[in-house]
């Protein structure tokens, strides 16, 4: 199983954002996206995610069997910057539209042991609007676990978390791992994960001449 990137290159309205970026990770590797801000962590993301088209080049994920899929979105969790959950309703509300929206498979958890996982268990009961911004991260993490996918593609997944919310989500990034999954995340701070790949995204600053043509 793997997911690759080949020579992709995207566009935010006028302007090249990126270009030449490629890279191949295989079952249980991580990729970590750093660079300064607007150097296009998440427009790659979403590019991989398929929820932008990208300028130039392919992403694809190919299973154990050798099966080659170019909609990577179908078998991958996007968690954004937003948590896409709606805050009028509870918790368990929010996570069951999103297990019956992504299909149910038979290595999920329930909703309330993916509560337990993220450490919040006994409050899915709570409209998601009361919840401090770290418990809705948390929350976000949860939706990870109700549905398996094997690709988790994380925006800033720990901007809202204290150190044990860190520890929690490194320790969830790292059993996804450990059962082959496949991790892309982009970030401004280290997210404690073994072995991880980094690429520095430059920016159309570094991109060399002729990006702006
Ligand atoms: N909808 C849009 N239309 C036009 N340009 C956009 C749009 N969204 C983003 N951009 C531009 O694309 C560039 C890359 O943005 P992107 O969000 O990918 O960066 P980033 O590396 O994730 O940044 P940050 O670290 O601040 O999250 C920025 O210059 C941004 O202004």
């Amino acid at each position: 199983m793997h997911l690759a990137a080949a020579n992709l290159a995207a566009r935010r309205g006028e302007d090249l954002i990126f270009e030449g970026v490629s890279f191949r990770l295989e079952s249980g590797e991580a990729l970590v996206l750093t660079g300064k801000n607007g150097s296009g962590k998440s427009t790659l993301l979403r590019v991989v995610a398929g929820l932008l088209h990208q300028e130039r080049g392919s992403v694809s994920f190919t299973d154990a069997q050798g099966n080659t899929l170019r909609r990577v979105g179908e078998i991958s969790h996007y968690l954004g910057h937003r948590n896409a959950m709606k805050s009028e309703l509870t918790v368990a509300e929010n996570l069951d539209f999103w297990r019956r929206f992504l299909g149910q498979t038979h290595t999920a958890v329930s909703i309330d042991e993916a509560a337990e996982a993220v450490g919040l268990g006994g409050i899915t009961h709570l409209p998601f609007g009361y919840l401090s911004a770290g418990q809705q991260r948390r929350f976000a993490f949860a939706k990870l676990l109700i549905t398996y996918r094997p690709v988790w593609i994380l925006d800033e997944p720990t901007a809202a978390l204290d150190a044990s919310g860190d520890h929690l989500f490194a320790e969830l990034v790292e059993a996804h791992r450990r059962k082959g999954g496949i991790v892309l995340a982009a970030t401004h701070q280290p997210l404690g994960l073994a072995e991880a790949q980094e690429l520095r995204m430059a920016g159309f600053s570094h991109s060399g001449p002729g990006v702006w043509e």
